[in-house]
């Protein structure tokens, strides 16, 4: 896969352990991310006179925080150590044997609002929720207000999922160690880890690149390079031809949201389809997008027929029920790309299956679902003790479609296992109507034959890059002509000319 790997912890263990089977023993690499810890201590000026306090967990995070401590220490600074847990094994042993000074039982260590605390406590081996003495230091840690270096991951917060595992250190700054991992960008792992940045201890690319990791950071590094282009001699056919199917006469600002994004992401046309009852009301609104009239799905079947339609959206207020179930049928029947949202979605509640036999297998043309949490759940239920990972995972292997699972932290995920998690986005998306522009914005780019799974992490990129550099007093009408800015910078930045 293309862009930043986001290995989860049983990755994380393979990668270590070839590292090591290659030549490399533990104990260099514990010692290559002690130094990169302790780089970054010693070079903030604002920690320059903080006494630190370490505090070792009994796995190899810990022992990555004897090695900080005693690097520290031979630095001049004042430190403390305290641990919990008992034997050390392997590496972790080794790395605490060089420790030469104290070390406190860690509910004897009182953390001073003036300390800078290095946690150590526990990295991609946490197996349980934190209880007893540890979940009491974190506790005294966050009530002290002193400054948290955390290693490699906040202890408490799950490297797979971002969820608490009962209670967790927060940090103003963690160092993750050779990659970021899918805990740091899911919330609320995200908001625990504060400012993250990556230390390499020296894994070998072959030996990360060769593990299959298939959940990558969004961002452009990750589909840049299929991001549709017209050529110099291109035509608006070449662009493609998306529909959006419009709700009733009072629902349908939410479909032209959608198809104004559509249109300006770069669909060579654009059409929306009305029922005649909707017909004037959307005449009213609308200038370079075109109108059809189809009153029952037979009718919208016929008009696909015409294989210039080559990618539809439905959803956006379309209203919850049979009838639609009957335009989902329709239109996945004619196999085009297609967009489910919404009412598409939610219409299917508790009946996930049927949604899956409708898109069924040997289709040509891909299917995306762009549910927000509560669609989700209605459609595939809460997937309790899952991550947001595994559900979007999960649904798109059940139902063959690509899955946007959206929120502050969208996760993006195929059939076929990729996923990528959204890290760019704002909370000024939180408006009426944006994720109808969304919608639009996937259907045109698949339009333009973009790759589903990659036109969908593309949309939520440029989608949240918009909203976020936009900001306050955001409103989804904005959101469509906001792209060719958006766009210009993407294609005009960096490796990609535009044509
Ligand atoms: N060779 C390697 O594998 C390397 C690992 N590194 C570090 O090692 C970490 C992973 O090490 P480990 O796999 O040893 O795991 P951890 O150090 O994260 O913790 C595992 C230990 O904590 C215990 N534990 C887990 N959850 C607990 C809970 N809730 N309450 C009490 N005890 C609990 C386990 O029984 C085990 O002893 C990484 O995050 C990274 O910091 C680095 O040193 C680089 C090299
Ligand atoms: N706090 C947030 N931070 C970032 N993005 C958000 C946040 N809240 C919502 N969004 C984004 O805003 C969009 C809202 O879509 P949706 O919930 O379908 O709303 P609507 O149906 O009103 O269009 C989604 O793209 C979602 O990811
Ligand atoms: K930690």
């Amino acid at each position: 896969m293309r862009g930043e790997l986001l290995p989860v912890s049983a990755e994380m263990r393979r990668w270590d352990a070839e590292t090591i089977t290659s030549g490399t023993p533990g104990i260099d690499l514990m010692r290559r991310a002690g130094r990169a810890v302790a780089d970054v201590i010693l070079s903030e000026a604002r920690w320059r006179s903080a006494p630190v306090l370490v505090l070792c967990g009994p796995g190899n995070n810990g022992g990555d925080g004897y090695v900080v401590a005693r690097l520290l220490a031979e630095a001049g600074r004042r430190v403390r150590v305290a641990a919990f847990g008992g034997e050390l094994r392997g590496a972790a042993a080794l790395a605490a044997a060089d420790w030469p000074g104290p070390v406190l039982p860690l509910e004897d260590a009182v953390p001073d609002p003036a300390d800078l605390i290095v946690d150590a406590l526990f990295g991609t081996g946490i197996g349980r929720d934190l209880e007893g003495e540890v979940a009491g230091i974190v506790g005294r840690v966050s009530d002290s207000g002193a400054a948290v270096v955390a290693i490699d991951i906040p202890s408490g917060v799950d490297a797979d999922s971002g969820q608490v595992r009962g209670v967790a250190i927060r940090a103003g700054r963690t160092i993750a160690l050779a990659a970021r991992k899918p805990g740091h960008l899911l919330q609320p792992g995200r908001e625990y880890s504060g400012c993250v940045t990556v230390a390499d201890i020296g894994i070998p690319s072959e030996v990360s690149h060769g593990a299959g990791v298939l959940t990558v950071a969004n961002e452009p590094a990750a589909w840049l390079a299929t991001f549709p282009r017209p050529g110099s001699i291109s035509h608006k056919y070449d662009r493609g031809h998306a529909v959006v199917l419009s709700g009733g006469p009072s629902h349908t600002g939410a479909a032209r949201l959608a198809a104004r994004g559509a249109l300006r992401i770069g669909a060579g046309l654009v059409t929306l389809v009305t029922s005649a009852r909707a017909l004037s009301v959307n005449a009213a609104h609308l200038t370079a997008i075109m109108i059809r009239v189809c009153d029952e799905p037979d009718e919208l079947s016929d008009l696909l027929m015409d294989d210039r339609f080559n990618a539809v959206a439905l959803g956006p207020a379309l209203g919850i029920g049979e009838t639609t179930r009957a335009w989902v049928a329709a239109v996945l029947e004619s196999d085009r790309a297609t967009v489910l949202d919404a009412d598409a979605l939610t219409s299917f509640a508790g009946d996930a299956q049927a949604l899956a036999d409708l898109i069924g297998a040997g289709r040509e043309h891909p299917v995306v679902l762009t549910p927000h949490e509560g669609e989700f759940a209605r459609l595939f239920g809460k997937g309790t003790g899952l991550s947001k990972l595994d559900r979007a995972r999960r649904a798109a292997a059940d139902t063959g479609a690509v899955v946007v699972l959206k929120g502050p932290d969208t996760v993006i995920a195929a059939p076929d296992g990729r996923a990528a998690i959204n890290e760019n986005g704002s909370a000024y998306l939180a408006t009426a109507g944006s994720g109808d522009v969304l919608v639009g914005l996937i259907t045109g780019l698949m339009a333009q034959g973009m790759d589903a799974f990659e036109a969908s992490c593309a949309a939520v990129w440029l989608h949240a890059a918009a909203g976020g550099r936009f900001g306050p007093g955001l409103i989804a009408e904005d959101l469509p002509d906001l792209m060719p800015g958006e766009l210009r910078l993407l294609l005009t930045a960096g490796d990609v000319t535009s044509a």
